[in-house]
């Protein structure tokens, strides 16, 4: 595996500079209904979906936030709902499920507790998967340890050798952010996420360019957006996309063959899973947005809501299928 690498400086720009343009995640392109047919709902098509994963073996993908909760002013109280904590639990029941999210592994263990889910934390930089499924000879990022069950599992760290800059960078975003009311600097682990949902719109300007002041001095790292969000990442090739592809090869190991991917996600750092599906012309993206955005997923679900059908839906499948 090529990592780690910086990007290049082109790959830098026109992430951030896009990112810039679809400030809030949600670049209106014209009609809802128009921008449907490009990217039809997967609720609409589940018949034809399941169609195409007949004799195969589906591997469920789903980001955090926006996807599995509500996207809400406190990043701390992005709670899942009950009710949607059962359907991943059918699901993962059903097929190998990972969580992949931008929040720190940790964290997002604290919003879904379910022990029969994998979890990639800091962009898919921070994978917990059972030792058995463990395939990579990498072993300088990756380390051995029990999970709340007292499993063996591994943890497979890609930015291990930037954690303390992280950490240190962190720091200065939290002291030098302090007098911009309402931000909020987010320990992902290995990267940061500085909110200003609840910033006054005069102060986001100011709080943007302390960030990128701060970031000057640390010129392999980039800074991506999100919604309401500026993302700090360390200079490492690694992505969601990646993430996905390294717990194909686990579940592959783990004997599972013929396995399709499922990701369903809302932001722009899906895209990058949603381009390795769409690249391997294998298995299935699907957008969670109610607006018409740029993405290169093949399918849509308007809300997390919709994402609670689409689940259910695919563990009533399954049940089915395998009974008869
Ligand atoms: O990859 P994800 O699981 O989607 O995580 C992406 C970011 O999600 C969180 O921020 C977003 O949701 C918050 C809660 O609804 C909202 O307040 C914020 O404005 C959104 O940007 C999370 O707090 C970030 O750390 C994640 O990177």
């Amino acid at each position: 595996m090529g990592f780690p690498q910086s990007p290049t400086q082109q790959q830098k720009m026109e992430s951030f500079s896009r990112a810039r343009l679809e400030d809030n995640g949600d670049s209106i392109l014209g009609s809802y209904s128009s921008w449907l047919r490009e990217h039809p709902s997967a609720l609409c098509t589940f018949e034809g979906i399941m169609k195409k994963a007949e004799r195969k073996e589906i591997a469920v993908f789903l980001d955090y936030d926006g996807t599995l909760s509500q996207i809400v002013d406190n990043p701390d109280q992005a709670y899942m709902t009950e009710k949607m904590r059962c359907a991943v639990r059918e699901v993962a029941d059903c097929f190998p499920t990972a969580i992949v999210s931008g929040r720190c592994r940790k964290k997002v263990y604290e919003f879904v507790q379910l022990n029969n889910v994998c979890y990639a934390g800091s962009h898919g930089m921070d994978i917990s998967i059972p030792l058995a499924s463990s395939k990579s000879q990498d072993n300088r990022h990756q380390t051995r340890a029990l999970d709340e069950k007292g499993d063996e599992i591994v943890w497979f760290q890609p930015a291990q050798d930037f954690l303390d800059t992280v950490q240190e960078i962190m720091r200065l975003l939290k002291e030098r952010t302090t007098r911009i009311d309402s931000a909020m600097v987010e320990d992902n682990k290995f990267c940061i996420s500085v909110h200003y949902r609840c910033v006054d719109e005069k102060d986001v300007g100011k709080l943007k360019q302390i960030v990128e002041s701060t970031m000057e001095a640390y010129p392999t790292y980039r800074i991506t957006c999100g919604k309401k969000v500026m993302e700090i990442r360390p200079p490492v090739e690694w992505d969601k996309g990646r993430a996905i592809e390294f717990l194909l090869e686990s579940l592959n190991a783990n004997g599972h063959c013929n396995v399709l991917p499922l990701y369903i996600g809302d932001d722009d750092t899906d895209e990058d899973a949603f381009k390795v599906i769409k690249r391997t012309k294998h298995g299935f993206s699907i957008i969670v947005s109610s607006v018409p955005r740029e993405t290169v997923a093949s399918y849509s679900l308007r809300d997390p809501n919709e994402v609670h059908s689409f689940l259910t839906n695919l563990a009533k499948w399954k049940r089915s299928a395998s009974s008869s």
